[in-house]
């Protein structure tokens, strides 16, 4: 029988927790707009089982994205060049999967980047510390990106379009930013709800809610305009101040909101894209920021480094979070 190797063995770990965090986006509910297992949103062309699909047939790209970062860590950028070519192969599986329907792009991309740079900085350190996470995806991405998004002169994808026509930069941008709006927005969310015990799909929403009243999504800008966009972060931010998720009548509320993203066909999927993201990095560096480590190398962890823990709280603190 074939033992597999260590590196082997943390990269299905990591490309399982992307998988997990696929689901664990689509399953939370009720989301206003975005398919869940009660609704479809406002998308005539998928549902909860499209999305389960999806997952299923990306997973094993993820756990592939993740060996590259193991085999590839001393060389950042070749590494993303990789992953983009995996990523192309892992869309045209996703297509396979859903007959077609765009379930996933942004999450190959977004988590695809994250699952090499969580396999790099396994190899390099044996752990995955926020900090450490970030740095190495800033070090794949940084300097193509931005030259992909100063130079584009063919803009063919909505993303692209999107660029054109109102100098956004969607989700190259997050990356770019170095995940700017998680660390800035969601993962205080998700780290502060998983702090005070609050239930987990309310931290979900709550989380979603969040994003949906500060990010620039792509989605809903290439359906309608900006106008909409403000809209929906003001009807967002308006939930939050009210009381947001974590009070009684809030899945009333959301079922109600619900109706009316149907009606004007309004989809946040940036944000939903952007709390997967977030679920993802909270489980991961909270597994692997501290015990892991300590388990593979004997090596002290940092304090407060680890997402959705107590120690978690500190450190996005000490960060001016
Ligand atoms: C960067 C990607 C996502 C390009 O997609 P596109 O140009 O359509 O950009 P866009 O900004 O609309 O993003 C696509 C998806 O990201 C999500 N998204 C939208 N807005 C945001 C946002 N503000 N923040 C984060 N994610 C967002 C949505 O789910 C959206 O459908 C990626 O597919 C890509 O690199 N394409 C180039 C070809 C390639 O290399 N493909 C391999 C894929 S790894
Ligand atoms: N739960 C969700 N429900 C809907 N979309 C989601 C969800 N989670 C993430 N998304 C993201 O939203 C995107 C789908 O949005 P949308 O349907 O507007 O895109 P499209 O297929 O490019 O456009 P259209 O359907 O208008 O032709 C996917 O790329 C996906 O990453």
């Amino acid at each position: 029988m074939n033992v597999p190797s260590m590196e082997e063995e943390a990269a299905y770990r990591i490309g399982k927790l992307a998988y997990g965090a696929l689901l664990e986006e689509v399953y939370t509910l009720p989301k206003p707009g975005l398919v869940d297992p009660y609704s479809n949103g406002a998308h005539t062309d998928m549902n909860v089982v499209s999305f389960e699909r999806s997952a299923k047939a990306l997973k094993p790209y993820f756990v592939t994205m993740a060996l590259e970062g193991e085999r590839l860590w001393e060389a950042p950028p070749v590494l993303f060049e990789t992953i983009r070519r995996i990523g192309i192969l892992a869309e045209r599986a996703m297509y396979q999967a859903t007959g077609g329907v765009n379930t996933h792009k942004g999450l190959v991309f977004h988590l695809g980047i994250l699952c090499g740079a969580a396999g790099a900085c396994h190899r390099t350190f044996g752990k995955v510390t926020l900090k450490q996470l970030i740095e190495m995806e800033q070090a794949m991405v940084r300097d193509v990106l931005v030259k992909e998004v100063q130079s584009m002169d063919h803009f063919v994808s909505k993303g692209e379009k999107n660029l054109q026509k109102y100098g956004l930069t969607g989700a190259r941008g997050e990356a770019i930013s170095g995940y700017s709006s998680v660390f800035h927005i969601s993962l205080p969310v998700m780290t502060m709800g998983l702090y005070n015990g609050q239930e987990w799909n309310s931290i979900k929403l709550e989380t979603l809610f969040h994003l949906m009243s500060q990010v620039d999504d792509s989605n809903i800008l290439s359906r309608h305009n900006p106008v909409v966009l403000s809209q929906v972060k003001d009807i967002a931010a308006r939930f939050i101040q009210d009381g947001g998720a974590y009070r009684k009548e809030s899945l009333s509320l959301l079922k109600e909101m619900d109706q009316w993203f149907v009606k004007k066909n309004i989809s946040a999927g940036g944000s939903a894209d952007l709390l997967a993201v977030t679920i993802f990095l909270t489980q991961l560096t909270g597994e692997w920021g501290g015990a892991y480590g300590i388990h593979e190398t004997g090596r002290e962890t940092f304090p407060g480094e680890r997402a959705g823990t107590v120690e978690g709280i500190s450190y996005l603190k000490s960060i001016g979070l």
